[in-house]
């Protein structure tokens, strides 16, 4: 058996590979598995989406976060059932834990759907919020989701041929319509944040994330041995990581590692743009069949008993939604609180 040490930094996959020769298609779909497996997160570069376009998106989104509080304020998330719009610092949670960011949530523009007791994630399609002292925002968000999309449809159209399957093994599940979450985040110094805790640890739940970081580092990533490895931003690069759909459908063998965000240092102050691409809401998560040679690695799924996550796609995003948004979920879906009690054991 052969022991290879994991490197100590992500590695970069050229997506422009995947549209190259058949060699290098071929080459490219290999070392795409290997990175799957060993920790489901990657520089992308190769992407395709232009520079102007995301240098324009980090620009608005700190003319956003300097807007006057009462601003922000007027489009906070507690306004939303749909849990779209702006939170202030320390009121997200992360395993019950206050995260010093600051960020507005968007989502595929929809909306409202009437919800009943076999599908509570209605309650998440609806319309976006957008702030009325910076109307640009709406069209080159909009614009950046439908971009960061193609990619994680991309993205996924590879993963499935790295997993031995047909590269629309996926679509019946993200097919015509899958989820979309965009935030905007600013992470404040140490001298306002509360604690280090910029985000806390975490695994990104759907199929993958597409994150743009601004030019402070902070992100770190856990590895299967336990020790985190820094992941600074690199111009021109997207960071992508698997999310626990994918780890779920594989029975582990893809990798959705845990990660968190430092508070940046006192005087500084960090940018970054996450982007969620999931399931439809009324989707079931499949078990993927994977060929003989993959299905060797396959290490199980464990449960956090913390953060149970289930095959039903729109039950996994509503949970998240309540428990990492207490106060929405307090004045718009108290009936849904049940679903955060713990199973008894
Ligand atoms: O801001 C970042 O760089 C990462 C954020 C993140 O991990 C998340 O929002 O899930
Ligand atoms: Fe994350």
């Amino acid at each position: 058996m052969t022991i290879h040490t994991k490197p100590t930094q992500l590695p970069t996959i050229d997506f422009s590979r995947f549209y190259g020769s058949a060699d290098q298609r071929a080459a490219f779909i290999g070392e795409l598995t290997r990175v799957l497996h060993d920790h489901g997160f990657f520089y992308l570069t190769g992407h395709g989406v232009p520079q102007s376009l995301i240098d324009d998106v980090l620009t608005i989104s700190k003319r956003f976060f300097a807007l006057p509080e009462q601003e922000k304020l007027s489009i906070e998330m507690v306004k939303s059932p749909h849990f779209r719009g702006y939170n202030r610092a320390g009121s997200e949670r992360t395993r019950g834990e206050q995260d010093w960011r600051e960020q507005l949530d968007i989502n595929t523009e929809g909306v409202p759907v009437a919800s009943g007791p076999d599908t509570p994630w209605n309650r998440l399609y609806g319309p976006n919020q957008w702030p009325q002292a910076l109307p640009e925002l709406r069209a080159l968000l909009l614009r950046y989701q439908a971009e960061v999309t193609r990619i994680g449809i991309d993205v996924l159209k590879a993963i499935a041929l790295a997993l031995g399957q047909s590269e629309n093994a996926f679509a019946e599940i993200y097919e015509p319509q899958p989820s979309q979450l965009l935030k905007i985040i600013r992470y404040p110094g140490r001298e306002a944040a509360g604690s280090d805790q910029g985000v806390g640890a975490h695994k990104d739940g759907g199929f993958v994330t597409v994150l743009l970081q601004g030019t402070v580092p902070g992100l770190r990533i856990r590895t299967e041995e336990g020790t985190w490895i820094e992941a600074p931003p690199v111009p021109g690069t997207f960071v992508i990581n698997s999310g626990e759909l994918l780890e779920l459908a594989t029975n582990g063998f893809v990798r959705a590692d845990v990660h968190d965000v430092v508070t940046p240092p006192r005087g500084t102050e960090r940018y970054s743009v996450a982007f969620f691409l999931g399931a439809r809401y009324d989707a079931r998560i499949p078990v993927i069949p994977l060929p003989e040679d993959l299905k060797r690695g396959e290490r199980g799924v464990t449960a956090d008993p913390l953060n149970p996550i289930f095959r039903e796609v729109g039950i996994n995003h509503l949970k998240s939604r309540l428990r990492s948004h207490p106060d929405v979920a307090a004045r718009h879906h108290p009936d849904l609180l049940h679903l955060l009690e713990r199973p008894k054991t």
